[in-house]
């Protein structure tokens, strides 16, 4: 459904991706892992488009080939959440993005932002400014939010951070639920056990895509030393 083929990404001298080529399919729950500094945020940033002139290409497939079928889930931490807005007028941003901010809402929008913040266990506190939320909350509203946006494509970075055991369960439910009903889920995750638990698609990167495959496929001890022994300090980790 969207991929990226020979993908290099660079910030000034230093590469942050090297030759990546990936696709992430329509009914597919996946999750890009690695550790610190591996790539993952750059990758997803390519997909959403807010990386300029990339070397390899960003493909979608045809139905699909507009970004505004995306929804974006970026990390909380790089969120405002100062921001005067109230946890219904957050999630009515999902609506806003693909109406245009000329054009008033209307019943419909209304009527699927209530059953965003319902699914996602925030609609009580729809009236409560974002900045009044704890860390799990504010996660959910990001949740109701790209709901609220309908898009075929869900890409998230980092959505299980902050979020206690609980809540974890509910948002994976929630995303596998997603790729079931036919979207591509993708996200960035430090947490490989959820990921084998919940996802069909593993994607390891470390500067590199170190596999790509089904959990089965993807998670051996070979892969899973090639993907997290970085160098730190001149050592690997198996050396030290
Ligand atoms: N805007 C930027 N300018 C310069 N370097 C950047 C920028 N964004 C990321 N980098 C560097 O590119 C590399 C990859 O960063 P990226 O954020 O993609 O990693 P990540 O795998 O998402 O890491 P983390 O798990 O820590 O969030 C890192 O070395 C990072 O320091």
């Amino acid at each position: 459904m969207l991929g990226v083929e020979n993908l290099t990404v660079k910030y000034g001298p230093q590469t942050a991706l090297e030759n990546a080529s990936v696709r992430f399919e329509a009914g597919s729950f996946s999750a890009i892992i690695g550790p610190n500094g591996a790539g993952k945020s750059t990758l997803l940033k390519t997909l959403v488009g807010l990386l300029p002139d990339p070397e390899g290409a960003v493909r979608f497939d045809e139905g699909h080939s507009a970004r505004s079928c995306i929804s974006y889930v970026p990390q909380q931490q790089t969120l405002d959440w100062g921001f005067p807005v109230t946890v219904w007028d957050a999630a009515m941003m999902g609506r806003t993005g693909r109406l245009g901010w000329l054009r008033w809402p209307g019943r419909k929008d209304r009527q699927i932002v209530e059953d965003a913040l319902k699914e996602t266990g925030v609609f009580d506190l729809r009236t409560r400014h974002i900045g009044a939320l704890s860390g799990g909350q504010r996660q959910r509203v990001l949740l109701a939010r790209m709901l609220a946006r309908q898009g075929h494509l869900l890409l998230l970075d980092e959505p299980l951070t902050g979020v206690d055991a609980a809540t974890q369960e509910t948002l994976m439910g929630l995303l596998r639920a997603q790729a079931d009903r036919g979207r591509a889920v993708v996200m960035v995750t430090h947490d490989l056990e959820q990921a084998r638990r919940w996802c069909d698609h593993l994607v390891l990167v470390n500067r590199r895509v170190i596999a790509d495959g089904t959990p089965e496929q993807v998670y051996t001890t070979q892969n899973i030393e090639a993907t997290f022994s970085t160098s730190f300090l001149g050592h690997t980790h198996a050396e030290a």
